[in-house]
């Protein structure tokens, strides 16, 4: 029997989503530059540094300038991929991050979207790549580029709890070193416990485990 012919339904869906993820690839390349060299040292929490703070108009005097801390293009920057499911609250995370209030309802995201955020000594880039299945093929190449992995799981969401749990472990698998926190979000609307479902033991060191 002759092999079925793919519809061009199907052909363009399949070339619109390969483009995508090239341009996607390409935008994270200039972004945050090639191979870049993990810079992890578990001694030293950087997200716990000291948010920047802008002088107020009053206290600001040009005599201190020359005594004034680098300029943000100056410091340091550190990478974040901030990756889950669909609707697991991804955009809600990088939003409240940024000072912004949360959106009503659910916008997928359809590439990535991202927030830089300036503490006294790093700049910090948090990277979101959309949760939605045709996305999280390209997650994997860019696991290995950034120093942290946020993996957030949606803990009211339990039927897709083992989706969450293979889609990070093939991360995981991918790059075995990388620091990950898993943020449990929405735990208000979850009943019982979350870490386990999604495979890693909360007693475990070296790998951080947030809760929302
Ligand atoms: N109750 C509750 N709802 C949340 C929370 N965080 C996000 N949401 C809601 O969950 C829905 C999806 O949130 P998004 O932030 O868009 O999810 P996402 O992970 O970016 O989804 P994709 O871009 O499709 O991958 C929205 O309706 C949010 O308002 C939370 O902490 N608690
Ligand atoms: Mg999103």
């Amino acid at each position: 029997m002759a092999p079925r012919q793919l519809s061009p339904l199907v052909l363009a869906l399949g070339g619109a989503a390969a483009v995508l993820g090239s341009v996607l690839f390409i935008l994270w390349k200039t972004y945050f530059g090639r191979g870049r060299e993990r810079r992890w040292d578990g001694g030293e929490a950087w997200w716990g540094a000291e948010p920047a703070r802008l002088p107020e108009w009053d206290e600001w005097d040009p005599e201190d300038e020359e005594n004034e801390e680098p300029a943000l293009e100056e410091l340091e920057q550190r990478e974040v991929l901030v990756l889950g499911l669909d609707g697991s609250g991804k955009s809600t995370f990088l939003r409240v991050l940024a000072g912004k209030p949360p959106l009503e309802g659910h916008i997928p995201t359809w590439g990535f979207n991202s927030v830089r955020l300036p503490t006294k000594d790093f700049e910090v880039d948090l990277l979101e790549i959309g949760g939605s299945q045709n996305l999280r093929f390209y997650w994997k190449e860019f696991v290995n580029e950034v120093d942290v992995l946020v993996f957030m799981v949606d803990s009211a969401d339990r039927l897709r709890l083992p989706w969450a749990r293979q889609e990070l472990h093939k991360l995981l698998d991918k790059d075995p070193d990388l620091p990950v926190v898993v943020v449990a979000n929405k735990q208000v609307r979850a009943v019982g416990g979350w870490l386990r479902p999604v495979g890693l033991d909360p007693q475990v060191p070296g790998r951080g485990q947030g809760a929302q």
